[in-house]
């Protein structure tokens, strides 16, 4: 083969039709030739705003009821959004009904802002503009497709006909709107903006910022969605950029963006287009919406947080704003899913669980150094990039056992939840024992079993069995050792009983104690608890007597 040929033939015939798909770059355009956004940090969260109730819910087989879309407002309010898309009134009776409810009602704080959704059409803005009778601080969101595609097949109309038509609703929008009592402010989303002219979208959303009057006080809101993504997030960057540069008032409009995940970089578009100008990000929770979903708001707030940057949402308790989110989406969250999945805080592998566990107690370590409790001082947890407990989980799933397990782990677990802290070579032979298990099973350990097994092995016929009592009775009479070191006594006392024991290893911990012992020349651990530190150790060397005896039967 040359030098520099890729070891796969290129020319090789696909299987796939993979010429049937352009790139990014025949479909749109992008202007801007010098960016900065590659040089900006993100330094404080944009406004973010939910549209679980509305993007979120036209995504759901079954659209939430008015119960379920109350749960899901509460549980919006009570992490701290302060503008929610509650709904697209026109769509249906129920979201109508929503709005009303909310309307009606005092669900609604005075520092959250209710949006609802329209298509430019006059009934449908009239019919919205019923639904919000009476809620202050609305702000209704106009929206339509503008890209090239959707001009030409979905709205059968030209450029300058669509361009009419959105100026029409607005203007139509307006008039409505001064006959609203209470603070309306305008929105307008030209959807699928990834792919649609950027000459175009300056032309609509200058128009629209100049008719509906915007000014710093009130202004207007742009939001560019990827409808649907088609290009990488550094090419979202650069067209968000592009619209910051190019807006016209711009200390009048707030640029939001609204990416979908497509292909799967929906947290990427929205992060990269803050760095690029955006200030206000639309998305859902754990990321529902049409298709692969809406970015989802959870990893790109709690991406922030684990920055140091405050997201400005509280997820203090994330598993009962799952349950509710569940609840009401009738869709389950993936077991993987960033910051909040079942299994996203567990490692079952080895050598993650060793530097866990190593990671944890210095992390407890340097508290106490620092004199600050545990929950207050720097995270730096390997394997960990967020505190399960500011989530509001426990430690107790961090590490879980299998085949693919280690020392580390299971010594964790046994210490974690049974008190006992393992020599290390008795750390290295029960993981043996364990992982055989594992292996021939094919079965996680919970903790209570490696205790189960800890104690069946090291333990349990140590202090009850036969060799046991009169040996400990012999201590007690002090016939062959003194007082001040009853464990000799008892060595000298099986000794006298035919058995030789050398201790090579003794530590005890806690109410447990592990003695590494040569017994008639095997050697073996044993292990005895006791609340007394003397008769534990004598308890482990009379187990370490009993599995030798064991092992040499
Ligand atoms: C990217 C997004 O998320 S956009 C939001 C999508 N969400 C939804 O569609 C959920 C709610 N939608 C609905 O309930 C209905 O589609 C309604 C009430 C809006 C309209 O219903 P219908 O009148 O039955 O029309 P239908 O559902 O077939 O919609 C297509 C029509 O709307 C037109 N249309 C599509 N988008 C828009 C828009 N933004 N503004 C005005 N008209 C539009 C289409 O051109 C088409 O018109 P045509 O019938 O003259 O060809
Ligand atoms: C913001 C609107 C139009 C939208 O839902 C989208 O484009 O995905």
């Amino acid at each position: 083969m040359p030098a520099g040929a890729p070891p796969w033939n290129p020319q090789r015939p696909s299987a796939m039709p993979h010429h049937r798909y352009l790139p990014w770059e025949e479909r749109t355009q992008v202007p801007l030739t010098e960016r900065v956004w590659p040089t900006r940090r993100l330094e404080h969260a944009p406004l973010w705003v939910p549209v679980d109730l509305r993007d979120g819910n036209q995504a759901l087989a079954e659209p939430m009821d008015v119960e379920r879309k109350r749960r899901m407002f509460d549980l919006l309010v009570t992490m701290g959004f302060k503008e929610i898309e509650v709904g697209y009134p026109s769509a249906s009776q129920t979201d109508f009904d929503f709005v009303r409810h909310l309307a009606a009602g005092d669900a609604v704080p005075e520092d959250v802002t209710i949006s609802v959704f329209t298509p430019a059409r006059t009934d449908l803005i009239d019919r919205t503009l019923d639904s919000i009778e009476g809620l202050p601080r609305t702000l209704v969101h106009l929206y339509t497709a503008t890209a090239p595609t959707w001009r030409n097949v979905v709205l059968g109309r030209t450029r300058s006909e669509v361009h009419a038509m959105i100026l029409d609703a607005a203007a139509h929008l307006s008039r409505r709107a001064d006959r609203h009592r209470g603070g309306l402010r305008f929105q307008f989303s030209p959807e699928v903006f990834n792919l649609t002219e950027p000459d175009f979208v300056l032309e609509v959303c200058d128009d629209l910022t100049e008719l509906w009057d915007a000014c710093p006080d009130r202004p207007v809101t742009h939001n560019l969605p990827a409808t649907v993504e088609i290009a990488g997030p550094h090419v979202y960057a650069d067209q968000i950029e592009y619209m910051h540069r190019h807006l016209a008032r711009r200390d009048s409009v707030i640029l939001s963006v609204h990416p979908h995940n497509d292909r799967g970089t929906g947290v990427a578009c929205a992060e990269l287009a803050v760095l690029a100008g955006a200030q206000r990000v639309e998305g859902c929770l754990f990321g529902n919406g049409e298709r692969t979903g809406n970015v989802d708001l959870v990893t790109l707030a709690l991406n922030l947080y684990t920055q140091g940057v405050n997201p400005m949402i509280d997820f203090s308790d994330i598993d009962a704003i799952r349950e509710t989110v569940e609840h009401c989406n009738r869709l389950p969250i993936h077991p993987r899913h960033p910051y909040a999945g079942d299994l996203v805080h567990t490692a079952f592998s080895g050598t993650h669980q060793d530097a866990i566990a190593k990671g944890l107690a210095h992390h407890r370590k340097r508290a106490a150094e620092q004199g600050v409790d545990t929950s207050e001082a720097v995270w730096q947890v390997p394997y960990l990039p967020i505190d399960p407990g500011d989530l509001g989980r426990t430690y107790e799933e961090v590490i879980r056992v299998n085949s693919q397990s280690g020392k580390g782990g299971i010594a964790h677990l046994l210490n974690t939840h049974h008190g006992l802290d393992l020599p290390q070579r008795l750390r290295v032979e029960f993981s043996r024992i364990v992982q055989h298990i594992a292996d021939t099973t094919g079965r996680e350990l919970a903790h209570t079993e490696l205790w189960e097994l800890f104690h069946a092995t090291y333990i349990a016929p140590g202090t009850d069995g036969p060799v046991g009592r009169p040996e400990r009775s012999a201590i007690n009479t002090g016939r062959q050792g003194t007082e001040n070191d009853p464990l000799s006594a008892y060595i000298d006392a099986l000794s006298a009983a035919g058995i030789t024991v050398a201790v090579l290893d003794h530590t005890v911990t806690a109410s447990t104690a592990y003695a590494e012992c040569r017994v008639d020349g095997v050697t073996v651990w044993g292990a005895g608890q006791d609340a007394s530190p003397v008769t534990a150790s004598i308890n482990a060397v009379t187990a370490a007597v009993h599995r030798a005896r064991r092992a040499g039967s």
